[in-house]
């Protein structure tokens, strides 16, 4: 099994609302791996963070990914930091995998001051997310076989975007 597409990007990108759609518009199942994470751990990503702190939360999320990327044959969203470690990147080789860019200002007006997302609920969120754009986006695109910005488009045309650049199946 591997999934029609895995989609990866920074927290705000739409990863949740344009995988849903897609999953909708494909007939196919929709798997987010920050869910199957506070599934297996029964706390949500927030409570992990700061219980047992992000490293113990990454080791988590590497296995989540490795285990949905066998399992699941619909949508697949990773976590937002997922492609921080170099052992997924090596397994979403061969894979669809679709980065859904947004700009710093859209991303921080996006997420907004949500304690759900640990790493943005510091004192200055829109430096943390400049620093997080600027740190990932070249592992985003070592990752992606088609990268789409979704800065000013609806959620809709986003997910057009992203099957138009699909392999056909
Ligand atoms: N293309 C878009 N245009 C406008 N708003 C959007 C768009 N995509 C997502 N949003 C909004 O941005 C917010 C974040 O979206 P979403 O939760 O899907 O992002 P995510 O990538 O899954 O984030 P996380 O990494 O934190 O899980 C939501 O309120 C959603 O409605
Ligand atoms: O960008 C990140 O590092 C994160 C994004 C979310 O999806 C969660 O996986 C968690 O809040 C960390
Ligand atoms: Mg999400």
């Amino acid at each position: 099994m591997t999934p029609v597409v895995v989609l990866v990007g920074p927290p705000g990108s739409g990863k949740t609302t344009i995988g849903t759609l897609l999953a909708e518009r494909l007939g196919v199942a929709f798997r987010d791996t920050d869910a199957d994470v506070e599934r297996a751990a029964g706390r949500t990503v927030a409570e992990i963070f700061t219980e047992d702190g992000e490293p113990v939360f990454r080791d988590m999320e590497e296995r989540a990914v490795a285990t949905a990327l066998v399992e699941h044959d619909g949508v697949l969203a990773l976590g937002g930091g997922a492609v921080l470690s170099a052992e997924t990147r090596r397994r979403l080789a061969g894979h669809r995998v679709a980065f859904l860019s947004v700009g710093l200002a859209e991303g921080v007006r996006r997420t907004g001051l949500s304690t759900a997302r640990p790493l943005l609920a510091g004192v200055n969120p829109r430096a943390t997310f400049r620093t997080l754009l600027e740190a990932r986006l070249p592992l985003y695109r070592e990752v992606a076989t088609v990268e789409v910005d979704t800065d000013g488009r609806e959620p809709a045309e986003v997910a057009e975007s992203v099957l138009a650049g699909l392999p056909a199946r």
